[in-house]
């Protein structure tokens, strides 16, 4: 369920303004890709325009995918909020996207999904009577129930509490091993413990360019990292360091 992707001349203008341009980044069949940068630097919009999402006036892309075949249907979204419909059970909001296009609903794998982020028993519950944990390990559900080999995520851990993030990390990471994932964070410790390399969106040193990427490379092989791996906090306080630069360079 692997797919790579190359993107190329990414570009996206509000207003007039140049958010970013010529942009590329390549994202590795089964590997994941945490992007950074300051608050308003664009991630989000990068983020959409791979997606098929942007609405701007102006955007372009050249996405090439390493199967040549197109994107679209293949990407699965989770966003920082849970979006789960309050008027359907835990389980109902797996299915939605089949209920929506008349397709017959996989009960066996949106059940095998619910245990395996462990609400089994939850199924039928509704979504208001559940923690905000337990509403983004429903969410990470839904998005695996997809089964897309693409998966972007736009700070989906952000709103909930410390414990629970590291518990959503390790769980997200086992579960999400072989897909293609694009993660927007704020949170250096979840880029370093989770993804395969680092892209920061910082200002350009090209007038009129907007931002430009800077990959980084992650740590070590195993993913999550430990959280008392040595290699941990020296790499975080320097990526720290790279976000206040690019910031002070804003
Ligand atoms: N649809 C839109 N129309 C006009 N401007 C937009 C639109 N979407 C985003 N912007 C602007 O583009 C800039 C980048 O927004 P974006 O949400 O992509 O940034 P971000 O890096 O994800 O920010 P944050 O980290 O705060 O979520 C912001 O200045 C925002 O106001």
């Amino acid at each position: 369920m692997s797919l790579g992707l190359t993107l190329n001349n990414a570009r996206i203008d509000y207003a007039g303004h140049t958010l970013f341009r010529d942009i590329s980044a390549r994202l590795e069949a089964g590997s994941w890709t945490a992007l950074l940068g300051r608050s308003g630097c664009g991630k989000s919009s990068l983020l959409r325009l791979l997606a098929g999402l942007e609405m701007s006036d102006l955007h372009q892309l050249d996405l090439a995918t390493d199967d040549g075949q197109p994107l679209t249907d293949r990407v699965a979204w989770m966003a920082q909020q849970d979006l789960l419909l309050p008027w359907r059970r835990v389980i109902d909001n797996l299915w939605l996207g089949d209920d929506l296009r008349r397709r017959p609903r996989n009960r066996k794998l949106a059940h095998e999904l619910l245990a395996a982020v462990g609400l089994e028993g939850r199924e039928q519950a509704w979504p208001d009577a559940l923690s905000g944990g337990q509403r983004q390990r429903v969410a990470l559900a839904r998005t695996l129930y997809q089964q897309a080999p693409v998966v972007m995520m736009d700070e989906p851990f952000s709103a909930v509490d410390a414990i629970t993030r590291l518990e959503l990390h390790d769980l997200a990471s086992r579960l999400l091993k072989g897909r293609t994932v694009l993660m927007v964070t704020h949170d250096p410790l979840e880029a370093l413990r989770l993804a395969d390399q680092l892209l920061v969106l910082r200002p350009s040193s090209l007038p009129g360019h907007g931002a430009e990427l800077e990959r980084l490379p992650g740590l070590g092989a195993a993913r999550p990292v430990p959280l008392d791996d040595p290699a941990l906090p020296p790499a975080q306080a320097q990526l720290i360091a790279r976000l206040r630069d690019s910031e002070e360079a804003a």
